[in-house]
């Protein structure tokens, strides 16, 4: 039987296609409640100490710890009251030996004082005396100059993506736009005579667009930008006519679609027709995915995604995803990985990695992966699963009670 794909092991396909990768250099300065999830372009130094002044961290009163030495219920201390710290001002007295001033939390600590004793541990017996049955130590409920951050201090590296709490740190610095590395735009071309628009009702024998929706999805999961070009035929001047267009306008193109061995089948063709070096790979030794095309031309990268669309999304998390982090200049996203027995077994080839969806039991207090099996045409499977079982190229199956890693859904 004639082998129609040459085809090459994931990490070969990956190794040809890191020959040619390269990060994208486009910055943009983007305000912060749009940051989420973006990768800095630049490392980041605080501008200022935060905090900026001496804060109480509770209600009390602003003293000297000297003055309450070894104070106590049976040996209270007595100090003069001589006022009241306000809310967002500096204070306008100081305390002084043997005094104390009513403080709020988050308040400014006045001049003098270096402890704050809470509320509890007093009795204001009249406008000027208050007594303290609590000793308090020096910088106790205190939250000192720079105790967050010190100005100058790196807070973030290049390349980091940035966190719900990243934005508040920034913010609580003032730096309410940041450099940011830009999305990686990402064009999406499905194909195919049969596939409609998502919100049409197919006719006999035309099925709706899903893989625009999954890629798209996964295009943003990943911090790139997703262009949906539409759905082109299987007619070979209008898919070059589109292909050409939408890679015109990205820095990464995905043709869903046609990348079999059909007469039907353009996208290699359309793929090499967009400039050079062309194709790197076209054949991966996975099930599914293995008709699978990586190219580079004009120093952006193609893929040809098989159309199946579980062949789709499991291509893209193994090819695509990591393009587009590298295209950030971020670190891959660590794996995210859960340890679990097989409920049943799965056949493989030698020579073949397969990628076969699981869903996740809890049984016994012990984790169990249930594989969903199905054609890859079936999205429903990866609906019904929580992550996909990797069975290595060398091994022609595993068996029901094997340990396993389970790659989960992000
Ligand atoms: N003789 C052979 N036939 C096939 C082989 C092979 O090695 N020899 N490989 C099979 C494998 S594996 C896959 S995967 C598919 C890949 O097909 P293509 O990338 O050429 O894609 P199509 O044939 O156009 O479509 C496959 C399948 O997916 C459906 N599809 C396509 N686009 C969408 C979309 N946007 N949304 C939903 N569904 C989509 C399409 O209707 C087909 O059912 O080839 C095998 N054949
Ligand atoms: O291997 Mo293809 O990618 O499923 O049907």
């Amino acid at each position: 039987m004639p082998e129609l794909f040459q085809v090459v092991t994931i990490a070969e396909a990956s190794a040809r296609l890191q020959t040619y990768l390269s990060p994208l250099a486009r910055v943009e300065q983007v305000d912060l409640h749009a940051a989420l999830d973006r990768v800095l372009a630049a490392p980041l130094y605080a501008p200022t100490d935060l905090p900026a002044f001496p804060r109480s961290t509770m209600d009390g009163f602003a003293v000297r710890a000297a003055d309450t030495y070894d104070a106590s219920e049976s040996l209270p201390a007595y100090l003069h009251l001589v006022g009241e710290i306000a809310m967002g001002r500096q204070a306008d007295l100081v305390v002084g030996p043997g005094q104390a001033a009513r403080i709020h939390t988050g308040a400014m600590l006045p001049p003098g004082a270096d402890a704050v004793v809470m509320v509890e541990y007093t009795q204001t017996l009249d406008a000027t005396t208050l007594e303290v049955v609590r000793s308090a130590a020096v910088g106790e409920h205190i939250i000192a100059i720079g105790d967050d951050v010190r100005s100058g201090q790196v807070i973030f590296p290049q390349g980091h993506r940035l966190r719900p709490q990243d934005l508040g740190g920034l913010a609580g610095l003032g730096l309410t736009s940041v450099p940011l590395v830009a999305r990686p735009r990402v064009a999406i071309l499905a194909s195919g005579d049969e596939v409609v628009p998502a919100d049409q009702t197919p006719g006999p024998g035309q099925v709706r667009d899903i893989n625009s929706y999954t890629l798209a999805a996964l295009v943003q999961r990943y911090g790139g930008e997703p262009l949906l070009i539409g759905i082109a035929p299987d007619e070979a001047a209008t898919l070059q006519h589109m292909a050409h267009a939408a890679f015109a306008q990205a820095d990464l193109l995905i043709v869903s679609a046609g990348s079999s061995v059909s007469t039907r089948d353009m996208a290699a063709e359309i793929i090499a027709s967009l400039g050079t070096p062309g194709i790197l790979v076209h054949g991966v030794a996975i099930q599914p995915g293995k008709p699978t095309i990586i190219a580079f031309a004009e120093g952006r990268p193609i893929f040809g995604l098989p159309g199946n669309p579980v062949s789709t999304m499991v291509t893209f998390e193994l090819f695509v995803a990591p393009t587009l982090l590298q295209l950030q200049a971020t670190p891959p996203h660590p794996p995210r990985t859960t340890p679990a027995r097989l409920t049943k077994n799965i056949a493989s080839k030698t020579g073949r990695e397969d990628l076969v969806p699981v869903r996740l039991l809890q049984r016994e207090a012990e984790a169990w992966a249930e594989p969903v099996f199905g054609k890859s045409n079936l999205i429903y499977t990866m609906i019904r699963a929580d992550g996909l079982v990797r069975v290595p190229l060398d091994q022609s199956g595993l068996y029901a009670g094997d340990h396993v890693l389970i790659h989960m859904f992000t």
